[in-house]
């Protein structure tokens, strides 16, 4: 089974070290992993935030594991060379356009949320975030108005298509949990939401016995922070599951704890391929510190394992591991404490 390693920027190449000296610590056989080039790293050494050879190394392997890309020093450069186009390429070249993000509170976090505990400890959902459309890959550009003003613009856009395979990812995923499914939106406003609330009601009669509801993404933002308890599984669009996703991180703690899954329709012959990685990103602020929550990170190589490799007590080994040093009060300066990337890594680790 081939990995590709692609640690990126910033805080990426930190806490992608840790996670893989966890993956490495559970010897699977015949484990190879591969290092590519993303990000401004890649920008800086060939010229492109995904070059050829990254793309070419992804689409060889079973899985990638993925740290984080974004630098300040390119955030003016031309955007088909910023950092983020290394992630948005991979996502949309390979055809990852469904994103699980897991936030459940881990047993001993629920007084570091930034909720009250009891609100907290009811939190167990799963964002479903399509991938692949929405005004993230739209045509964009910049162009002056007939008053000589400058003007941006974004195309948002969903085709049916679009909706329907992602809707059937939120029923499946709905019917292996609490056979909840919010579908979260702004069809009061946007055609685009529009079409994606129709599809969602027809794909619904296809999965009786999932429940279907429908927010408004203002709504569902506030529920979130009100009522987290009452979410099972949302499935939203792409630039809502983005902001949501932070926002439910911060209910269960940290960013630092977030980790996702980014699959599409390929099957290798240990599972479905994806990518796995931090919700986070480089995080600028404290890069090159050591001071980085690396557990993230280390929950995607769980889910890398149970869907990309159908390992479930591995993956179960790993989550218990992270769980087990949360709740010894294992710290990183994210949720008060103060241990460092590594240290957090060794706790890990030693609770494997
Ligand atoms: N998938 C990705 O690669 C990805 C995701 C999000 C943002 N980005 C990029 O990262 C850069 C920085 O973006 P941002 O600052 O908006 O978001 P960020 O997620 O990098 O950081 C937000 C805040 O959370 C903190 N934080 C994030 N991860 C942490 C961790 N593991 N441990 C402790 N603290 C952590 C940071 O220090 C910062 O204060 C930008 O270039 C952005 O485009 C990349
Ligand atoms: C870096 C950026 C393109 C990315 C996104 O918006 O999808 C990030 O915020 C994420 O959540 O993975
Ligand atoms: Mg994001």
């Amino acid at each position: 089974m081939k990995i590709a390693i692609f640690s990126g920027d910033g805080i990426g190449s930190e806490v992608t070290r840790e996670a893989v000296r966890v993956l490495e610590a559970l010897k699977l056989p015949g484990l190879t992993l591969l290092e590519g080039d993303v990000g401004a790293a890649a920008y800086h050494r060939h010229g492109r935030p995904l070059p050829a050879e990254t793309l070419d190394m992804a689409r060889v392997s079973d899985a990638i594991l993925f740290g984080a890309v974004g630098d300040p020093s390119c955030d003016n450069l031309e955007r088909h060379l910023r950092p983020e186009q290394a992630v948005l390429g991979l996502r949309s070249e390979l055809g990852l356009f469904a994103n699980l993000r897991p936030a459940t509170v881990f047993a001993g976090l629920e007084d570091l949320s930034g909720l009250r505990p009891e609100l907290a400890r009811a939190i167990d959902l799963l964002i479903v975030r399509e991938l692949n459309g929405d005004v993230y890959f739209g045509d964009k550009g910049m162009r002056e108005t007939a008053d000589g003003q400058r003007e941006g613009w974004d195309m948002m856009s969903y085709s049916e298509g679009e909706v329907r395979r992602i809707a059937h990812s939120g029923f499946l995923a709905a019917r292996k949990r609490g056979s909840k499914l919010c579908s979260v939106d702004k069809a009061n406003v946007l055609e685009t939401s529009q079409l994606w609330r129709d599809v969602m009601i027809e794909v619904a009669a296809e999965y009786p016995d999932v429940e279907l509801t429908h927010m408004y993404v203002d709504n569902a933002a506030m529920q979130m922070v009100k009522n987290p308890g009452q979410f099972d599984v949302v499935v939203t669009g792409n630039l809502f599951g983005d902001i949501l996703s932070d926002l439910a991180s911060m209910c269960v703690g940290s960013i630092g704890l977030l980790a996702s899954a980014s699959l599409g329709e390929r099957q290798t012959e240990y599972g479905t391929f994806g990518l796995y990685e931090p919700i986070h990103g480089s995080a600028p602020d404290i890069a090159g510190l050591g001071k980085a929550n690396p557990m993230a990170t280390i929950l995607s190589v769980a889910m890398m394992l149970r869907h990309s490799f159908g390992d479930e007590d591995q993956a179960c080994k790993v989550e218990t591991a992270v769980a087990r040093a949360l709740s010894d009060g294992v710290r990183g300066g994210d949720l008060g404490g103060d241990l460092g990337t590594e240290a957090i890594g060794d706790a890990v680790l030693e609770r494997l």
